[in-house]
């Protein structure tokens, strides 16, 4: 009877889904009432999309989260018409839906370059307003990553993840014996009970060298910057992807998938995850899993078993490690559990969090 165990660790991700900004267009510039004269226009405030950004980098490039338009230059006799006010950009990641507070969508960046203006510079003084210029507009906004799924399935080819989707919840999704079978992510749904339901992405699966773009590289490693947990699905007793590539156990199948995921962008491995154990109905798979949960808690000690330049720079510490088969079934009710405190836990966190800057924001603006 295989005994059904479980390291639960707390790790505390600083992958961000959503950021909220304070954008302000700058303000008008005055007019000259004794010429006539126009003041200069207060700049828009843009969002712009880029490749190279994440949210957490605009979070940490600029941690007031605070982005205002630069202000419309006076009307002066040497200047009838005074210039117009810089405009802010905030480089921020392709793919992400941006609303107003009130959850107003306000549009979309999809494509490298997109641009959407957030926030109107105020207009400068003229004739017609008595030469008095405008505010610009300002508002809070919300940036959020368009996510294909609250989860994604993160493997190498063969390790069970479209069987572990099946055995998980009410999707078909194509499964065979060979390896590549998943070419897009397949969305499967997890009902809960009280009628929950967490969506589990089944991404095309990953080989050595993914990051250099090998195999189904970016495409692989696209879906998964678009989850909000990770699902590592490791073979129990190990795999090997060809017969002229090195044979690798679980536990050298995590710590690669892990460095494939870091060498694309570091950011993605600290999402919190969970990893699955699979195939433990197979011959020997307990003595296996025991040996993976030593290697687990003490991995510096098992570093020397990965070539040098595919030992990760952070071991990833599991939230739940559980052991499963999907063949058999065994496991995946209490991975359901796991799954679901998993993603309960960060919604928690994310509403105190929330809860806390708008307590600061409260606060700043009283003082
Ligand atoms: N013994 C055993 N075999 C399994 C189990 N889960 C999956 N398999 C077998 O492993 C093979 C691969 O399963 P898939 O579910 O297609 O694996 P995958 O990770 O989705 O593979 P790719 O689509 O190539 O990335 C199939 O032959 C499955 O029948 C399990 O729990 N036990």
């Amino acid at each position: 009877m295989v005994q059904l165990s479980r390291i639960c660790f707390r790790k505390y991700g600083n992958f961000m889904d959503n950021l909220r900004l304070y954008v302000r267009g700058g303000s008008g510039g005055m007019g000259l009432p004794r010429l006539g004269g126009q003041g200069g226009n207060g700049g828009n405030v843009w969002v712009v999309a880029s490749k190279k950004m994440t949210l957490k980098s605009i979070k940490d490039k600029y941690p007031l989260k605070r982005f205002i338009g630069g202000v419309g230059a006076n009307s002066s006799i040497q200047a009838l018409k005074g210039d117009r006010g810089m405009d802010k950009e905030i480089l921020a990641p392709v793919g992400i839906s941006v609303t107003n507070d009130d959850g107003k969508i306000i549009g979309e960046l999809n494509i490298e370059g997109e641009r959407l203006m957030v926030a109107k510079g105020g207009s400068g003084g003229s004739y017609h307003t008595a030469f008095q210029p405008s505010k610009g507009q300002a508002k809070h906004i919300r940036l959020d990553l368009k996510l294909v799924a609250d989860l994604g399935l993160v493997g190498f080819p063969n390790a069970g993840k479209s069987s572990l989707l099946t055995a998980l919840s009410n999707a078909t999704p194509e499964i065979a014996s060979y390896a590549f079978t998943t070419l897009r992510p397949e969305i499967g749904k997890l009902m809960y009970k009280d009628h929950k339901q967490i969506s589990v992405a089944d991404l095309p699966g990953l080989i050595e060298g993914a990051h250099l773009n090998k195999g189904m590289g970016h495409n692989f490693l696209k879906h998964v910057e678009r989850t909000k947990q990770l699902m590592f699905v490791v073979d129990v007793t190990g795999f090997q992807l060809a017969s002229k590539t090195p044979f690798r156990s679980a536990f050298e199948a995590v710590q690669l998938l892990t460095k494939e995921l870091e060498l694309y962008k570091e950011e993605l491995v600290s999402k919190p995850a969970l990893l699955v154990v699979n195939k433990m109905d197979l011959p020997d798979a307990e003595d296996k899993l025991a040996e993976l949960k030593e290697q687990l808690e003490n991995p510096d000690e098992f570093s020397d078993l990965l070539p040098d330049d595919m030992i990760p720079k952070n071991y990833i510490a599991f939230r739940h490690v559980v052991p499963v088969s999907a063949a058999t079934k065994f496991g995946v009710e209490d991975l359901k559990n796991c799954i679901r405190q998993s993603l309960d836990e960060s919604a928690e966190m994310e509403t105190t969090d929330m809860h806390r800057e708008k307590l600061q924001a409260l606060r700043s603006s009283l003082h």
